[in-house]
């Protein structure tokens, strides 16, 4: 296999625990994501789609190696064929592997808007980046002179679209985008989405995270439906055709049921989830 047919992303067996300590200082170990193992290929639109609180932002954080200090990881994570270790992952952050977080509390509150979007760059490579700063904000509707303000002076929405903006004006391969558009407008939701698509199209492998199972399905290629730290199926999004015959899981049926143009249904109870 040639590296170029590599997905860009293999995530195999990865596990995820806390170790927590209860009254009596007692140690305990939880599991919240079990060994799951997840590909994104160059130019598709992988969506792992499941419940809140379910673990799928710490599958992201996994990834991106920013898991909090209690937790413990196990299983391979590989980028382009390569093993994503610590040292491997400080040089494709923010470069090769961007990440929108679900949060916009990842921005630095110290650091003026405009140099984070930028992020470290070099001197002879500052005027190329400012440029593409420009253009991402042009897409996302923000002044120019944003760039100078801090974070606690954006609105939510706004601090939504500096993310965003950063995200995409690296020129990734991967692309990590965890619930990117809550709390956007629907003009600017449509917008992200075009923009991932058109990323894809140049190559980029996306990994959208949601819990929103019409946008999931609406922009991805494939579905990894996600349910409590453990994805039950991957398939392609025509899988969710009609009543998800196709589907081999009873909560991925479930969530055909809960579509809009099914009118809701409350999903039905599945039983055990193996
Ligand atoms: N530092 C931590 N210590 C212990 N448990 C944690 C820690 N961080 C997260 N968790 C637990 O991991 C579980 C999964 O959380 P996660 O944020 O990944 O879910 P999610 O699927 O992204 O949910 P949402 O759709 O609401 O964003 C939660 O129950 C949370 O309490
Ligand atoms: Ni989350």
């Amino acid at each position: 296999m040639k590296d170029k047919d590599k997905p860009v992303l293999a995530v195999k067996d990865l596990s995820v625990s806390f170790t927590m300590y209860d009254g009596g200082m007692r140690r305990r170990e939880r599991e919240m994501v079990h060994q799951l193992s997840l590909t994104v290929n160059a130019g598709e639109i992988v969506a792992v789609a499941g419940s809140s609180g379910s673990g799928k932002s710490l599958l992201a954080h996994a990834i991106l190696g920013i898991l909090p200090k209690n937790a413990n990881m196990t299983g391979t994570l590989e980028f382009c064929g390569r093993r994503l270790d610590e040292k491997a992952l400080k040089q494709l952050r923010g470069k090769e592997i961007s990440f929108i977080p679900q949060s916009v509390k990842y921005l630095d509150p110290l650091m003026k808007v405009g140099r984070q979007v930028m992020g470290p760059c070099r001197r002879r490579e500052r005027r190329s980046r400012q440029a593409k700063m420009k253009q991402a904000f042009a897409r996302y509707q923000l002044e120019e002179s944003v760039a100078k303000l801090y974070p606690y002076q954006l609105s939510g929405g706004m601090a939504r679209r500096v993310l965003i903006s950063g995200a995409v004006m690296n020129q990734a391969k991967l692309i990590v985008a965890d619930e990117p558009t809550p709390g956007l407008q629907e003009t600017l939701a449509r917008e992200t989405m075009k923009n991932f698509r058109e990323l894809a199209e140049e190559g980029c492998g996306v990994l959208l995270i949601t819990h929103d199972i019409d946008l999931a399905l609406k922009m991805a290629d494939r579905i990894a439906v996600f349910y409590e730290g453990d994805i039950l199926e991957t398939v392609p999004a025509e899988a969710f055709a009609g009543d998800g015959e196709a589907l081999g899981h009873p909560y991925s049926r479930a969530f055909v049921k809960a579509l809009p143009q099914n009118e809701f249904c409350a999903p039905e109870s599945f039983g055990s989830r193996v």
